[in-house]
């Protein structure tokens, strides 16, 4: 039995815990939803049918009443406060096919006091049993078969004992009771099978879910990435800036430009080759990143350009010139040798403006008032900050140089 599919397939694992009991917690409820509305049912039938046993034997009416309700009474109240336990649900349902298994042998009992020859005709509602314990209560195929089994043997011990039966009966009650234990034992291993199949296939379509969610995390933060750098790129910086203007759309708060050019970059790279220039840009955006404050986003603009949105307090221009004087002073204070230039070393031009936090019209002017700044220091000889400043109505001053820049 255990090299069936189902029985494989309740012994595998997922992560640290095996099939059956993950398929027992996650389906605890529904299926102790459906135990509880049809041990109901079932005990109504039961309990109906003393009115059956009355009508059909009369002389077994005490012995009925006595024993279905005095046995089987108290036991579907314990059943029912079983329920309410915090057990595992195959539990309830073993418990469910026990008492159906002793409602089968008290039902047994009662006939067996009868004399009335009838008790034949009606012995056959017995396979009622074999019903509820295999495609009415669907309990897992694992107890269906134990509990069907002794439905069986309870019932053809039974059967020898019944005033009237002789051999033919018997085999005309086997002609019948044989095919349906068999079948509907198959159609309850059918229904188990069935059952976590599915489950199994909707734990395997949210795992996969999961990891679609995951993936898709990955990749919209890698494509807001520069790969060189690790900074932002020119996509994070548009997300970056679209949340700006939803989050300040309303408020006075104003923002500072920065872009940072690095000086002299091709001749870097015509000298000390494109691998070397690779290095250079990634600790100069090391350096940039460090002179920045977490809450500043900088990103890779362009080839060797690189831009920095900061959010302003009331301080706004000295601020802002601050930030680049000290960008510009941490690529300097790198001291990445480059005989190409003037200085001797790798530095940057700084060019910045600050303004209202507006729409996206509005940025790309404030980044085209600080590029300006940016050619202006550029003209001026690089290793400079300069500033345009913001006027309102879109209007920004002709660059100017930071005071602070030595
Ligand atoms: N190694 C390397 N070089 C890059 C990368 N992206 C752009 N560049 C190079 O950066 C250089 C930029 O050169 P230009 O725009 O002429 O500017 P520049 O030589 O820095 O001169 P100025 O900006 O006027 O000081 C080009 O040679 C590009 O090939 C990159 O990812 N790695």
């Amino acid at each position: 039995m255990c090299q069936l599919p189902y029985f494989k397939q309740l012994s595998q694992h997922i992560n640290d815990t095996t099939v059956r009991e993950k398929y027992d917690i996650d389906r605890h409820g529904e299926r102790l939803y459906s135990l509880i509305v049809l041990t109901k049912l079932l005990a109504i039938f039961y309990f109906s049918y003393t009115l059956m046993d009355i009508y059909i034997l009369p002389d077994i009416t005490l012995r009925s009443i006595l024993l279905r309700f005095l046995i089987i009474g108290p036991l579907i109240v314990f059943l029912f406060a079983y329920y309410k336990r915090p057990a595992s649900i195959r539990h309830k349902e073993l418990a469910g096919v026990v008492v159906v298994v002793l409602g089968t042998a008290v039902w047994c009992t009662v006939l067996l006091g009868s004399e009335n020859p009838r008790v034949l005709h009606y012995f056959y509602a017995g396979l009622i049993f074999q019903l509820v314990l295999t495609i009415v209560l669907t309990p897992p195929f694992e107890y269906s078969i134990y509990g069907s089994l002794f439905v069986f043997i309870c019932l053809y011990t039974t059967i020898w004992f019944l005033p009237g039966a002789d051999l033919e009966y018997v085999v005309n009650h086997l002609a019948f009771g044989l095919p349906t234990l068999v079948l509907t034992l198959i159609a309850n291993y059918r229904f188990s099978a069935e059952s976590l199949r599915l489950y199994l296939q909707n734990v395997n379509t949210d795992q996969l879910r999961l990891e679609l969610a995951e993936r898709n995390a990955d990749l919209e933060r890698i494509s807001t990435i520069d790969p060189l750098t690790g900074l932002s790129n020119r996509r994070g910086l548009d997300r970056y800036a679209a949340s700006l203007f939803q989050t300040y759309a309303s408020s006075k708060e104003q923002i500072a430009v920065v872009i940072v050019d690095v000086d002299y970059f091709k001749a870097f790279n015509d000298h000390y080759g494109h691998a070397d220039g690779d290095n250079c840009l990634q600790i100069v955006a090391e350096a940039i990143r460090a002179a920045c404050s977490s809450k500043d986003m900088v990103c890779r603009f362009g080839g060797e350009e690189f831009l920095i949105l900061r959010l302003m307090g009331n301080d706004t221009e000295h601020n802002a010139l601050a930030l680049a004087e000290s960008v510009r002073a941490n690529v300097a204070n790198l001291v990445i040798p480059h005989t190409q230039s003037d200085y001797g070393i790798v530095t940057v031009s700084v060019g910045v403006c600050a303004g209202p936090i507006n729409p996206m019209e509005e940025l790309n002017k404030l980044i085209q008032a600080a590029d300006k700044a940016l050619y202006a220091a550029k003209h001026e000889g690089r290793n400079l900050v300069c500033e345009s400043r913001f006027i309102g109505a879109k209007e920004t001053t002709p660059p100017e140089f930071s005071s602070l820049v030595t």
